[in-house]
């Protein structure tokens, strides 16, 4: 289980926009995360990815408490999580290959195994895999980032409007990926969207802020 309890988190000093909120993400499952615009849907991904200290309260990934937060979270804790977000392209180094995006956190973490397989699941080709961010397509590039955040096999997967800027096959595609990583792997998915409907159809549960 990946669950935040108690979160209270925020930018501007006095100015909390989670106000004490308790989330669960159980391993195996897909949770859906609904609330209108501003509400601090980001903030919690942000928060359970580990991205950002909650003011108050506490995250913990499969009953350990979480410590440190940003660079100074332990890499076993950071791992465990991966993340895609609403936009792809201020995701990635424009300098990239798809192939190098896709490959990035297993080079960081000094491992070496083929991606082959990985982005075949993800619906990359070979020719795609060569080109730049500016010579894809925004879902292409997604496609990449998924891959990426799946790169590691991470036990938690935190899906912050992946979808939102994709057309319909290219969601139901990576909707898709992400449903077998459930089945196949145990993988506890956060799908954050303002989009109910799709939550009402992808996730067993949807907590609304
Ligand atoms: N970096 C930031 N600095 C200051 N305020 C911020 C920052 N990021 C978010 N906020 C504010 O925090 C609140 C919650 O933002 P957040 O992005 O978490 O909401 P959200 O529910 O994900 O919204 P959306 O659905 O529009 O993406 C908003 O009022 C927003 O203006």
């Amino acid at each position: 289980m990946l669950s935040g309890t108690g979160l209270v988190a925020g930018y501007r000093k006095g100015v909390a926009v989670l106000d004490g909120i308790d989330v669960e993400v159980p391993a195996g499952r897909v949770t859906g995360l609904a609330g209108p615009s501003g509400c601090g849907k980001s903030t919690v991904a942000r928060v359970l990815g580990l991205l950002q200290r909650p003011w108050e309260g506490r995250v913990s990934v499969d009953g350990d408490v979480v410590d440190g937060f940003r660079h100074s979270a332990p890499r076993a804790q950071r791992t465990a999580i991966g993340m895609v977000f609403q936009q792809p392209r201020p995701a990635v180094d424009p300098r990239f290959t798809l192939h190098e995006v896709v490959a990035e956190p297993l080079r960081a973490t000094g491992r070496s195994e083929p991606i082959e397989a990985l982005t075949e699941q993800v619906g990359l080709t070979a020719e795609l895999l060569r080109r730049r961010p500016h010579e894809v397509s925004d879902g292409q590039l997604q496609r990449a980032c998924l891959g990426r955040a799946l790169a590691l096999r991470p036990r938690y997967l935190i899906c912050d409007e992946m979808t939102a800027m994709l057309d319909a096959s290219t969601t139901a595609a990576l909707v898709r990926v992400v449903d077998r990583q459930v089945e196949e792997h145990g993988t506890g998915v956060l799908a954050i969207s303002h989009d109910e409907a799709l939550l009402e159809r992808w996730a067993g549960r949807v907590l609304r802020i």
